[in-house]
């Protein structure tokens, strides 16, 4: 494993205090006097009444409102100051591997992504292009779709949070909140990263006031704006984490929500003076809305049908709560604090689990589209394709750890798992039945494999697979895999079949049946790796002789041993996975591995060919 582990970058957010009996603060450092006067008044508290239900929609044991029972799994919504990179590949390509094996274990996903377009970072990128803000989500929010197409990522919504009905639902949200009694204006003082868009707790930052994560200095300001009143929600965030500590995973992630909690919930600025580029906050036009109190709503406009009346009861119906926000550790806190506050402020239920996986980095430091640092998706893809991609990072990269990428490891895994220990066991063991059985099975997997240890190899390793694709465990669910393919090539060498058929006789009868076992595996590992490499799997299948609709059909169920039958036919073998045999320049500046080292392994397997043959 050549992952990196570095220590946690946190983000660190400016909380400020809210006990109504305080009327200023000093948070001063290197001479900013950050002082903050509370308006006595709050701006209105009646409870509003709208826990009605409508057709699918009901309540949970607080009185929140929640929809149907679908598996809603989510992206972080992506900011458009610059187009993607492998750090917002990587999010969405474990988000899909997860749909796809929901998908096939028979539940109604709703894979929900999309793309965070207001705020002073957009519109400061949108300047720097000598662009107008709309136009300038308009060609990033794009260049996100054309990524997603070019790695195969099938999600089912896409929200822009320009998208007018999601101008509403931050409206209506919003007004629920107000009502509640949990907006109130102030004044404040602070240190502020545009690239974060948040307050910064100036004991966090580095020399010059710099953000540790964008290495850039943060600016004084100085505003009026609305609060919201986080602090009233500290005694039920934690008897919610206390109650369900699945909520936030991995379970460091929750040691690290906890302390945050626990040092002392501060309320926070949810409105913006001085910026246009956002929604406007409801009565008071000259304000717009905090960028991540609207974003964060993007998960619930996000399901709302594309023709039904855009309100919340209507958002709420179609799925909410989310089963999975998956993010990486850097949004932690708006979604495991601020967030689930929000929530319970407005009377929704809290999503059921925030999972903070952890960064792709670069020489030690997060790749991110702010420090430029990055890799292009899309010229992995054009070199490697999607299935090597998305492989390569769900393996490689423990989920929830960080992972350096180099693309020397990235070749070197790639030949070895999916062109050796998958392609090419897949093209011997078809080569050999075309030889010899014309490719024809001559018997039931089922019936081939009676008193077979091979067979509960593969059902354990595949049993294994699932948990871990339950426990988002994506690396191990990878490698369990892996093992069946493993198991079949130490299964056919030790049987070696193309000796048995020179004997002929019964020697031949049992080669034949051998090649059915192994053929069987590999459609086992058809199913249980199209979570990840989807696009192999379905080639993998076709070659099984099935057709690609019956491959769009497949459930989990299918990865039970006794799918090949007596009499099926294969089609010609062809190479699934061609090996990667580049010596062009790499991506990342490492060097790409020596052809010698190649030359032998290929002549290796040149050698057992020809035995085989
Ligand atoms: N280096 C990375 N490793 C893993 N995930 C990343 C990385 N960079 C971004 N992401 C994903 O994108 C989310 C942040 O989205 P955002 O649009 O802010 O991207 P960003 O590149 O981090 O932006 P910026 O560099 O401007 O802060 C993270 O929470 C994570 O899901
Ligand atoms: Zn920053």
């Amino acid at each position: 494993m050549s992952c990196r582990i570095q220590n946690s970058i946190q983000n660190s957010l400016w909380f400020l205090t809210s006990s109504s009996s305080s009327s200023s603060y000093s948070l001063a450092k290197n001479g900013v006097n950050n002082r903050i006067r509370y308006f006595p008044k709050r701006l209105s508290t009646s409870k509003p009444s709208l826990y009605c239900t409508t057709r699918s929609t009901t309540t949970d044991s607080q009185n929140n409102l929640i929809g149907s029972d679908s598996f809603v799994l989510t992206t972080p919504l992506y900011y458009v100051n610059a187009p993607p990179h492998m750090g917002s590949a990587y999010t969405t390509i474990a988000a899909d591997a997860i749909a796809r094996f929901q998908r096939l274990m028979g539940k109604k996903v709703i894979f929900v992504t999309g793309t965070d377009e207001h705020g002073e970072k957009i519109a400061n990128a949108a300047a720097d292009q000598g662009s107008n803000p709309k136009t300038h989500c308009d060609t990033i929010s794009q260049a996100y779709k054309a990524l997603w197409g070019n790695l195969d990522i099938a999600y089912d919504k896409f929200i822009r949070t320009t998208d007018v009905k999601h101008e509403k639902i931050v409206k209506e949200f919003y007004s629920r909140v107000l009502a509640n009694g949990d907006i109130y204006k102030a004044d404040y003082e602070g240190l502020y990263c545009v690239n974060c868009e948040e307050y910064k707790d100036a004991d966090d930052l580095l020399e010059n006031d710099c953000c540790p994560v964008h290495l850039k200095p943060c600016m004084a300001r100085k505003e009026e704006n609305y609060f919201f009143a986080l602090s009233k929600y500290q005694k039920q965030l934690e008897d919610t984490l206390a109650k369900n500590p699945d909520f936030v995973k991995p379970s460091s992630r929750l040691n690290e929500v906890q302390g945050w909690i626990k040092s002392g919930l501060k309320d926070f600025s949810i409105s913006r003076s001085s910026m246009d580029w956002g929604i406007a906050v409801p009565n008071d036009p000259k304000q717009t809305i905090y960028v991540w109190f609207d974003a964060l709503l993007g998960y619930v406009s996000s399901l709302l049908e594309d023709d039904g009346n855009p309100s919340l009861q209507n958002a709420i119906s179609a799925g909410w709560p989310a089963s999975v926000h998956l993010i990486g550790k850097d949004i932690l806190r708006f979604h495991a604090v601020y967030w689930p506050a929000m929530l319970m402020s407005a009377g929704f239920s809290l999503p059921k689990m925030v999972f903070g996986h952890g960064f792709l980095t670069k020489d030690g430091m997060k790749m991110g589209k702010s420090l430029g640092n990055t890799i292009e998706p899309n010229e992995l893809v054009l070199k490697f394709g999607p299935d090597a991609v998305r492989y390569f990072f769900l393996r490689e990269v423990e989920f929830g750890s960080d992972g350096d990428y180099s693309e020397e490891r990235f070749i070197n895994i790639i030949n070895a798992h999916l062109a050796n220990t998958i392609g090419n066991l897949l093209n011997r063991t078809l080569g050999l039945l075309k030889k010899n059985c014309e490719s024809i099975l001559v018997v039931d997997s089922t019936v081939a494999a009676k008193g077979i240890e091979f067979k509960e190899t593969v059902e354990k390793l595949v049993k294994k697979a699932s948990v871990q694709y339950e426990k988002l465990a994506l690396s191990s669910a990878c490698d369990a895999v892996l093992e069946i393919g493993n198991a079949g090539n130490v299964y056919i060498n030790e049987r070696a079949p193309w000796s048995l058929f020179k004997e002929g006789g019964a020697a031949s009868e049992a080669a034949a049946k051998d090649l059915v076992i192994v053929l069987e595996a590999m459609r086992i590992i058809a199913v249980a790796l199209s979570p990840v490499t989807p696009r192999l799997c379905e080639k993998i299948y076709t070659q099984l002789g099935y057709t690609e609709d019956e491959f769009k059909a497949l459930t989990w169920t299918e990865t039970k041993w006794g799918g090949l039958k007596g009499g099926q036919v294969m089609a010609p073998p062809e190479p699934v996975f061609a090996r990667i045999e580049t010596q062009l320049p790499t991506l990342d500046g490492t060097e790409a591995p020596k052809k010698t080292k190649q030359k032998k392994k290929d002549k290796k397997l040149q050698s057992q060919n020809m035995v085989e043959a």
